[in-house]
């Protein structure tokens, strides 16, 4: 994993510091270690050297209910992760629905049982959207415009109970803020929390949430809110603009 070819703003202010590699594997081993010690059963992907991007395997599909979507990527470095993926559905018997146009990334899309919020973006466009509807009848999709400089939407936005939320209020559009409000408990994070991808948590269900430690107030917060927080380093991958929730891509939804 390193930054070669700068795809996002955030790889652009670390791209002479770089990653260190050794750290990065280290980190990304002990993200796995912590959700298998807690049951989930991780699938890897085959690995490809030259790949750069292919941890944030959250990007290149979604499940909502029994489809699971495979995503259009937009940067034709992230397009080569998609064949990986489709030999894996395959080969497993997976039915999936291949966004063939428009692009979107999972990044962009965050689920809550009926309602799908999805983030306008450089990556995802509102064509993918509407396709995204016309395949989810029984959904209701709904569009958040994000700030040109926003990468994902999970990067600013991330559900982490039935009601609560993180929220990065100055990167989205003021009508979808005031939607969101209406819906979730919204905990702001500050500029710096943004910058360091605080809102891209793991939220593993009944109120256990894998967190950076650098985002100290962030995770105070939600402890005193009931959440049980691990932190877990990232440092490293985080360079490449994704932290836990860009790393994962669950693959069951019980609702
Ligand atoms: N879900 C996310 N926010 N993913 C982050 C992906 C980061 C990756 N370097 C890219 O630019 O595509």
């Amino acid at each position: 994993m390193q930054i070669n070819e700068v795809i996002n703003q955030t790889q652009a202010y670390y791209v002479n510091d770089n990653i260190n590699q050794t750290k990065a594997v280290e980190q990304h081993s002990n993200l796995i270690h912590h959700m298998e010690s807690i049951g989930i059963e991780v699938i890897k992907l085959n690995e490809l050297e030259h790949l750069n991007e292919q941890v944030f395997t959250r990007d290149i599909g979604f499940t909502i209910g029994n489809t699971f979507f495979v995503s259009a990527m937009k940067e034709d470095i992230r397009k080569k992760e998609q064949n990986i993926l489709l030999d894996w559905l395959q080969r497993n018997k997976v039915a999936y629905f291949p966004f063939e146009t428009a692009s979107i990334e999972g990044g962009d899309v965050i689920i809550d049982h009926s309602k799908v919020w999805v983030g306008i973006s450089d990556r995802t466009s509102k064509e993918a959207v509407a396709v995204l509807q016309s395949q989810l009848p029984n959904h209701e999709v709904s569009p958040i415009k994000l700030r040109k400089d926003i990468l994902h939407l999970d990067c600013i936005f991330n559900i982490i109970d039935a009601q609560t939320a993180l929220i990065y209020p100055p990167a989205m559009d003021s009508d979808a803020y005031l939607m969101l409000k209406e819906e979730y408990t919204l905990i702001e994070v500050t500029e710096e929390e943004q910058f360091h991808l605080g809102p891209n948590v793991l939220s593993l269900g009944n109120k256990h949430v894998i967190s950076l430690p650098e985002n100290k107030r962030m995770n105070q917060k939600l402890t005193e809110m009931g959440f049980r927080i691990t932190e877990v380093p990232f440092s490293e991958i985080i360079k490449s603009g994704g932290s836990f929730r860009c790393c994962t891509l669950p693959l069951i939804r019980t609702s």
